[in-house]
C-alpha cells in the first residue's frame, strides 16, 4: 500500500498516473489541435462564445465520437502485455522453424490475455474459457498462437461459431445469460458438453491470467529441413502452477472487483512477478496418426495418454506492460494462420474455416491495412498488397506493383522442405460421447471433484424448462450413470429448498447475475 496525501492506494495498478507524474516533472509539452496547431488557452472552453469559431472544439468532439471500434465478437474484454519467448531445448529435428531453433535465442512477442464470453466491460472471474493470444515477431514474420486455456474445443463444425456463439450469449431479448438457449443447444448437439463439463469443473475459473495452462487446441503438421512431417499439439504450462477459484471465492471477487484478472496482470508484471510459461509439444508421427484409434485431428477430444511423446520447446516470458492498451491491445489482430516456414499448421476443418474468418473479422474491425498497425507490424514484409484505408505506411512507394516483372520487384523464393500435399481429413459426424465419459472418470481425480461438478451442473439447470432439463439428464446419464445420478440428487435438492428461500435464491440471483449466469 502507498499513501497519497490521506488515499491509500491499494496496488500498482492504482498508482498508474502518480507514476507518470513521477517520470513527468513537468506538463510533457504544448497541448495542440491534431493538426499541430497549438491551442489557445480561449479555445479550450466555449461558455460565452460563438461555437463555431473554437477551432479546437469540433476536432475534439467528433474525433470522440469515433473513439470506439467495433469490439471483438467474442473474446472481448483483454488485458495484454510484452515479452519474450526463449528456445531452451533443439527441436530441429522436428521443425526447420527458425524461431524454434538455436537454444537461447530469443523472440520478441506481445500476448492479448482474453476472457470468451464477456463483453467489454464485463466480469473476469466467470466460469468461462480463458485465452492467450500470442503474437511471435520471428525473423521468418509473424507467428500466432490463439489458445484456450481448457485442452479441447466446443465443436468441430465450424458452422456452429456462430450458432454455438449465439447459444451461450445473451438472450436477444432480454440481453441475459440464459441457461435455457445453452441447455437447449447443447442437449441437441451433445459434442459441445465435453467442453462444458471442463468448464463446470475445478478448472472452469482459475486465479487469474497467470494461474492456468493454455492450448493452441488443434493438431498442428510441422516439418524438417529435410522435409519430414509430424503432428504436434503445442502445450504452454504454466510455470508459477495451477490454481482455481472456487464459486464462492469467485462470487466475492465478482462482486468487488470485476477487472480481477487485467488487475493480477498489470500488477504481477510491474512487481518483476512476471507471468511466464514453459511450451513443449506433444508429437505424433505420420506412422502414429494412422495407427492411433481415435482421430487425433477432432478438437472436441484429447489425445489418448500413451500414444504420443512430449519434447519441451522453451518458454514464454511477458515482462513488459502495455503503454497504451487502445494502440497495442484492441488494435492487436491475431490469426491462428499466420505461420512461418516450418509450420504448416492444421489441417482439419475448424482451421480452414478460422483462416478465413480472422482476416474477415479484422478487415471490418480494424481495416484491411490492419498488418501495418504497429503492434501487428512483422519485422520484414515487401508485398505486392497496396492501398485502402490508413495506415499505409510507405505503401512499398515506387516499387512494381504487379508480378511477375522485369524491374526487380521482390522475388518469391523455394522451399524445398515444405510437403508438397497437405493430408486430406474427413471426420465422422456420429455422436461420441466417449471424450466426456474419458474425462469425468479419468481425468476427474476424486469423487469430491465429481461432485462439484454435478453441483455446478445442476445449479445451471436450475432455470431449465422440464423437457430440457429431461433432456439434459438423459444425456449426463448417457455420458456415465454416475454423473447423471449425482446431478439428479444435486437438482432435487436444490428444488427442495422451500419456495420462500428459493425466491431469495433467485432474487439474489439477479442482484448478482454472475451466480448462474457468468459462471457457467
Ligand atoms: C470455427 C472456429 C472458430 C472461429 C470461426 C473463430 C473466429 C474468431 C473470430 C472472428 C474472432 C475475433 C477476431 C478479431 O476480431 O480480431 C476470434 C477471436 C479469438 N478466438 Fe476464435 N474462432 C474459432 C475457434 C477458436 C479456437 C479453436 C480457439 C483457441 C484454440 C480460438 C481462440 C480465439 C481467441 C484467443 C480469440 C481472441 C483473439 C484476440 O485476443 O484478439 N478460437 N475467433
Amino acid at each position: 500500500h502507498r499513501y497519497y496525501n490521506d488515499t491509500i492506494l491499494p496496488d500498482i495498478a492504482s498508482q498508474q498516473l502518480l507514476e507518470f507524474r513521477h517520470q513527468h516533472s513537468r506538463p510533457i509539452g504544448l497541448m495542440t489541435k491534431i493538426t499541430g496547431e497549438p491551442t489557445d488557452i480561449r479555445d479550450t472552453v466555449t461558455l460565452n462564445t460563438e461555437i463555431f469559431d473554437n477551432r479546437n472544439f469540433f476536432r475534439l468532439m467528433s474525433h470522440q465520437d469515433r473513439e470506439r471500434i467495433p469490439e471483438r465478437v467474442v473474446h472481448s474484454k483483454a488485458g495484454g502485455a510484452f515479452g519474450y519467448f526463449e528456445v531452451t531445448h533443439d527441436v530441429s529435428r522436428y521443425t526447420k522453424a527458425d524461431v524454434f531453433n538455436e537454444i537461447g535465442k530469443r523472440t520478441p512477442v506481445m500476448a492479448r490475455f482474453s476472457t470468451n464470453r464477456q463483453k467489454l466491460g464485463g466480469n473476469d472471474v466467470g466460469r468461462d474459457a480463458k485465452a492467450i493470444a500470442l503474437k511471435m515477431y520471428t525473423n521468418e514474420g509473424i507467428l500466432d498462437f490463439l489458445t484456450f486455456h481448457i485442452p479441447l474445443f466446443f465443436y468441430k463444425e465450424p458452422m456452429k461459431f456462430s450458432l454455438n456463439g449465439h447459444a451461450f450469449r445473451r438472450n436477444p431479448q432480454t440481453t441475459l445469460f440464459d441457461n435455457i438457449m445453452r441447455w437447449d443447444f447443447m442437449t441437441l448437439r451433445p459434442e459441445i458438453i465435453t467442453s462444458n463439463l471442463f468448464l463446470m469443473s475445478d478448472l472452469g475459473i482459475p486465479d487469474g491470467y497467470r494461474k492456468t495452462d493454455y492450448f493452441p487446441l488443434h493438431a498442428y503438421e510441422i516439418y524438417n529441413k529435410h522435409g519430414e512431417r509430424f503432428f504436434v499439439k503445442f502445450n504452454f504450462r504454466t510455470e508459477i502452477g495451477l490454481y482455481n477459484l472456487t464459486n464462492a471465492e469467485a462470487m466475492a471477487i465478482g462482486a468487488e472487483d470485476p477487472d480481477y484478472f487485467n488487475r493480477d496482470l498489470y500488477n504481477a508484471i510491474a512487481a518483476k512477478k512476471y507471468p511466464s510459461w514453459r511450451l513443449e509439444m506433444d508429437i505424433l508421427t505420420k506412422e502414429d496418426v494412422k495407427r492411433v484409434d481415435f482421430d487425433p485431428f477432432d478438437m472436441t477430444r484429447l489425445w489418448r495418454r500413451g500414444t504420443y511423446r512430449t519434447v519441451p520447446i522453451g518458454r514464454l516470458v511477458m515482462n513488459r506492460r502495455v503503454d497504451n492498451h487502445f494502440r497495442d491491445v484492441e488494435q492487436a489482430a491475431f490469426s491462428p494462420d499466420n505461420l512461418v516456414p516450418g509450420i504448416t499448421g492444421p489441417v482439419d476443418i475448424v482451421f480452414r474455416s478460422r483462416k478465413i474468418f480472422y482476416p474477415d473479422a479484422q478487415n471490418y474491425r480494424l481495416g484491411v491495412n490492419h498488418a501495418n498497425i504497429a503492434v501487428n507490424a512483422p519485422l520484414y514484409e515487401k508485398t505486392y498488397s497496396r492501398d485502402g484505408v490508413a495506415p499505409v505506411l510507405d505503401n512499398m512507394k515506387d516499387a512494381p506493383n504487379y508480378f511477375p516483372n522485369s524491374f526487380n520487384g521482390p522475388l518469391p523464393y523455394v522451399d524445398e522442405a515444405r510437403p508438397r500435399d497437405l493430408p486430406i481429413v474427413l471426420h465422422s459426424n456420429a455422436i461420441d460421447l466417449q471424450p466426456a465419459s474419458e474425462f469425468y472418470n479419468e481425468i476427474v481425480e476424486s469423487d469430491a471433484h465429481r461432485q462439484r461438478i454435478a453441483e455446478n451442473v445442476a445449479s445451471s439447470l436450475m432455470s431449465v424448462v422440464d423437457d430440457v432439463e429431461k433432456r439434459a439428464l438423459l444425456l449426463l446419464t448417457l455420458i456415465d450413470v454416475d454423473l447423471g445420478r449425482r446431478v439428479s440428487i444435486s437438482l432435487k435438492k436444490m428444488k427442495m429448498v422451500s419456495s420462500e428461500e428459493k425466491r431469495d435464491r433467485l432474487t439474489q440471483c439477479f442482484a448478482h447475475p454472475s451466480q448462474h449466469y457468468h459462471y457457467y
